[in-house]
């Protein structure tokens, strides 16, 4: 075993480690397994996918009627915050996240992935809610501010409570990444707000491409989605779960790379579901189906095909990937890697039965 798998050492390591014993529930008698998943109307080759754990819809309906309650409490009108019930973010929470069923604790998920969408929408995706390309990289900067403070600066500082106090995204996103903060460490709360904010990276680049017209190849496009997919999800696994897996394991090269897999090929799932909600806009939103049927001039079945491919590659690279880390004397790590799966298998069920994706 080399040095970084082994851990850190000093200061507050060895409550940690006591810690760390505490947090490792009993595994499963059975490892849920992976199964070929059909979907859309079925004409496409199926995806292989981790089984969906947990589908709890009472608990679903519980997570989702206190988020609609925060949502209300952040500015978004009835009808917004009942479209943000309807969409089911709870019940992203309750599906992905299945090492847990206390409402509060899924809720970090929930907020979380409720206000990034609502950003994507509004800020980056929707022509029709007013998001335009030029004007999504100050927003995106204001979101940095409301979720990772600026500190005290005198006379600046009362225009910027004023602008984060006036915009129902920066509300919730401040409010969100603060509930984040009350119930997990630091460590979290900063590998969340670096992921999210190199996600915007992503972002703005799919806003330069749809302002220019010139879109990317089908290759540069999924480097880029690589940071804008559900890694920045899967960020919260182990915060949800009510541990934390030490940095040095999370930012291991080989665990990272099991994490971008999972999280790509999540988010490739999203783009197969989106591929007619992304051409229809205006400005039509970057999709790794439409990239590849521009790339080829292939029709957009075979794009699909090809996008699927892809995806359930990535899977196996994945599964490949958590095996040889069983080696890793770590618990956190096991459950952590479970918790990846188990998000996986989740985030398919989700998009498969979402009327946002019908
Ligand atoms: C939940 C989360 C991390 C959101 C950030 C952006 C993201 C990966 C998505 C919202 C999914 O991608 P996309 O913007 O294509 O999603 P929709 O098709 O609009 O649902």
């Amino acid at each position: 075993m080399n040095d970084i798998l082994a851990g850190p050492t000093g200061l507050g390591t060895s409550a940690a480690r006591i810690a760390s014993r505490i947090a490792e529930p009993p595994p499963p008698v059975h490892e849920p397994g992976y199964v070929e998943r059909q979907w859309g109307d079925g004409s496409a080759s199926p995806l292989y996918v981790p089984v969906a754990e947990r589908v709890d819809d009472a608990l679903a309906a519980v997570v989702d009627e206190r988020l609609v309650g925060w949502a209300k409490s952040c500015g978004f009108d009835d009808d917004e915050s009942e479209m943000l019930g309807t969409a089911g973010f709870g019940r992203l929470a309750v599906l992905t996240h299945v090492d847990t069923d206390d409402p509060e604790q899924l809720l970090l998920a929930a907020r979380l992935n409720a206000a990034w969408w609502a950003a994507d929408d509004l800020y980056a995706d929707d022509s029709e809610r007013g998001a335009t390309p030029v004007e999504l990289p100050p927003r995106l900067a204001l979101v940095m501010a409301a979720m990772d403070p600026v500190a005290p600066a005198g006379e600046f500082t009362a225009s910027l409570e004023e602008a984060l106090r006036s915009d129902k995204v920066l509300v919730a996103l401040r409010s969100a990444t603060e509930h984040l903060a009350r119930r997990s460490g630091s460590v979290v709360v900063q590998r969340v707000c670096y992921s999210t904010f190199a996600m915007f990276v992503s972002w703005n680049a799919y806003a330069a491409w749809r302002f220019t017209g010139e879109y990317p190849p089908a290759w540069k496009y999924l480097a880029t989605r690589q940071h804008d997919s559900f890694y920045t999800s899967m960020t919260l696994i182990d915060a949800v779960g009510g541990y934390e897996l030490p940095a040095h394991l999370y930012y291991e090269p080989r665990v990272r790379r099991a994490l971008t897999q999972a999280g790509t090929a999540s988010v490739m799932v999203n783009d197969l579901l989106s591929v007619e909600k992304d051409a229809a806009d205006e400005n039509p939103v970057c999709n790794m189906v439409l990239q590849i049927a521009a790339d080829r001039g292939c029709s957009i079945a075979e794009a699909v095909e090809e996008t699927v491919s892809l995806h359930n590659q990535l899977v196996r690279d994945f599964e490949e990937g958590h095996k040889a880390l069983q080696a890793v004397p770590s618990p956190e790590l096991h459950r952590f890697l479970r918790g990846v799966r188990a998000w996986m298998g989740g985030g398919f069920e989700w998009h498969a039965t979402n009327p946002r994706y019908a």
